[in-house]
């Protein structure tokens, strides 16, 4: 078994639909549900945006840098207050990188005395097939930079199995997350009978991957594994874990924390106007409720 250790805005101005045309996902993926942008919205200096379809709503929000730990904290917050208050628990996945530094703003009051952090379960979106006690792992980055400073029980905490081959820690991962949806722990989509995380925290890399999905790579494809593995990942370290489209699209709420200029090529790949590319990874996620970009200016400026 894995260890486990171990809003929406006022309208003031419409835009046209054309505004973010990749947004629409390419319809032979498994995951593919179009969006069609109902409104878009740009409140004071930041621009902010929200696009809805029918049942699910894409919002993107440009920040100044040091707003975006603010926002994405009391987004957190809200979640956690939703989901521990209506069903006794609260599911939030993580991803590595950046990510765990904006989610430092918890750590400060009112949030890190308010929430109910002993309803927390944590998840890893993907991971690194490293030692936790190694640079490299997405666990040790988040424990050291949260976790280990929040009353989050031990047993909550759903780190891979660090012992395990690439292979073996993606199948004993899903066998765990098999058995928390049977105990109810983590909801499950009456949509698509994969898991459904209460939020699914999310960065993106500047090629445009989300977890350890990268641009071209077949794992992008697939839609039967709920967490699968890599061992030629572009970025070190090559091997790796990481939860399929099917699972990541699935939640109830995500959101894309993306700052920097290095990633304006991407996020206006995405977000933008350009032509090709709908098939970056971040351009597919596409949850059964909510998704929200955090943007700050360096990363929004080429759109
Ligand atoms: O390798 C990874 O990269 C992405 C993006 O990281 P960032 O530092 O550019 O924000 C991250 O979301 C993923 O979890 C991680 O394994």
């Amino acid at each position: 078994m894995a260890y486990a250790h171990s809003t929406l805005f006022s309208n003031t101005l419409r835009f046209p639909l054309a505004s973010f045309p990749n947004l629409h996902p390419p319809s032979a993926h498994p995951s593919f549900r179009p969006l069609t942008v109902k409104r878009l919205v740009s409140l004071h200096s930041p621009i902010k945006a929200s696009m809805a379809e029918t049942n699910k709503n894409v919002a993107v929000e440009v920040f100044e840098k040091p707003d975006v730990a603010v926002s994405l904290a009391k987004y957190v917050a809200d979640l956690s207050n939703k989901f521990t208050g209506e069903r006794g628990a609260f599911t939030v996945c993580l991803s590595g990188g950046s990510l765990i530094k904006y989610l430092g703003k918890l750590l400060e009051p009112p949030y890190v005395d308010s929430l109910e952090w002993s309803k927390w379960h944590v998840f890893w979106i993907d991971e690194r097939v490293v030692p936790k006690t190694h640079e490299d792992s997405n666990y040790k980055l988040a424990f050291d930079g949260l976790l280990s400073k929040v009353p989050i029980p031990p047993g909550n905490i759903y780190a891979i199995n660090d012992a395990l081959s690439a292979e073996g820690a993606a199948d004993d991962y899903e066998t765990c997350l098999r058995q928390l949806v049977k105990n109810n722990v983590i909801a499950s989509s009456p949509v698509s009978g994969f898991p459904k995380f209460d939020l699914m925290l999310l960065g993106m890399g500047p090629d445009g991957h989300v977890a350890s999905l990268f641009p071209g790579h077949p794992l992008v494809e697939e839609n039967n594994k709920w967490v699968t593995f890599i061992k030629d990942s572009p970025k070190p370290p090559p091997e790796r874990i990481t939860f399929t489209f099917p699972v990541i699209n699935a939640s109830a709420y995500a959101a894309l924390v993306v700052t920097g200029t290095g990633k304006a090529d991407a996020v206006h790949s995405v977000l933008g106007k350009s032509e090709n590319s709908a098939k970056l990874p971040a351009g597919l996620v596409a949850p059964e409720g909510e998704l929200k970009w955090f943007l700050d200016k360096g990363a929004a400026s080429k759109l």
